[in-house]
């Protein structure tokens, strides 16, 4: 006798929600993302062409991330950040460094992960800073440009997390 799969009945699923309060930083674009939950866990939309289009996926990575760590100061030249939040507990620092911005100077610092998921995107010449305050865990970039290792586009400042927006960026 054949085995018989049943197709899924049609299903409200979770959509995601632009933020717009407190985005102080002109092009950053923040998206609450919305998990679908069932006994089996979640299952959370990171990115869609559902609604829009989007910049073509071109290069995806995880970054595990150790629990107090701390990546950044850094900004890129090129390419735009699609940084996704989903687990854990993440305060993302966001400083524009860009001349001829409207918001040049402008600072941001939100918090996503589990309680909160995000997709983030992140443009060109804002500095960006990822702190993870929980235990290990992942977050996910869709950049839109492809990492070359042999010329990265990755700018970094190592020093305080304080020192930008009160020091002159060169
Ligand atoms: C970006 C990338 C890196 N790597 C290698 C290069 C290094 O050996 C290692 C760590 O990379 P990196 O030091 O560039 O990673 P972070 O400085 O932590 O930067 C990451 O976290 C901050 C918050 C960001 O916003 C960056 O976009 C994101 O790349 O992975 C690869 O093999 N492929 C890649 O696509």
């Amino acid at each position: 006798m054949a085995l018989e799969f049943v197709q899924d009945a049609p299903r409200p699923i979770g959509r995601s929600a632009r933020v717009t309060d407190g985005v102080s930083i002109d092009g950053v674009v923040i998206e609450r993302l919305e998990p679908n939950a069932d006994g089996r866990g979640r299952l959370i939309e990171l990115i869609t062409t559902r609604d829009e289009p989007i910049e073509p996926i071109v290069h995806v990575y995880q970054v595990i991330a150790e629990a107090g760590s701390r990546r950044g100061w850094v900004y890129h030249k090129w390419q735009h950040d699609r940084l996704a939040f989903t687990m854990g507990r993440f305060e993302i620092h966001l400083v524009d460094i860009r001349e001829n911005s409207p918001t040049r100077g402008a600072r941001m610092v939100l918090e996503a992960g589990e309680a909160n998921p995000t997709r983030l995107r992140i443009p060109p010449y804002v500095a960006h800073a990822v702190i993870n305050n929980g235990a290990t865990a992942c977050f996910v970039n869709m950049p839109t440009n492809i990492y070359d290792p042999n010329n990265p586009d990755k700018f970094r400042y190592s020093g305080d997390l304080d020192d930008l927006g009160t020091v002159p960026v060169a």
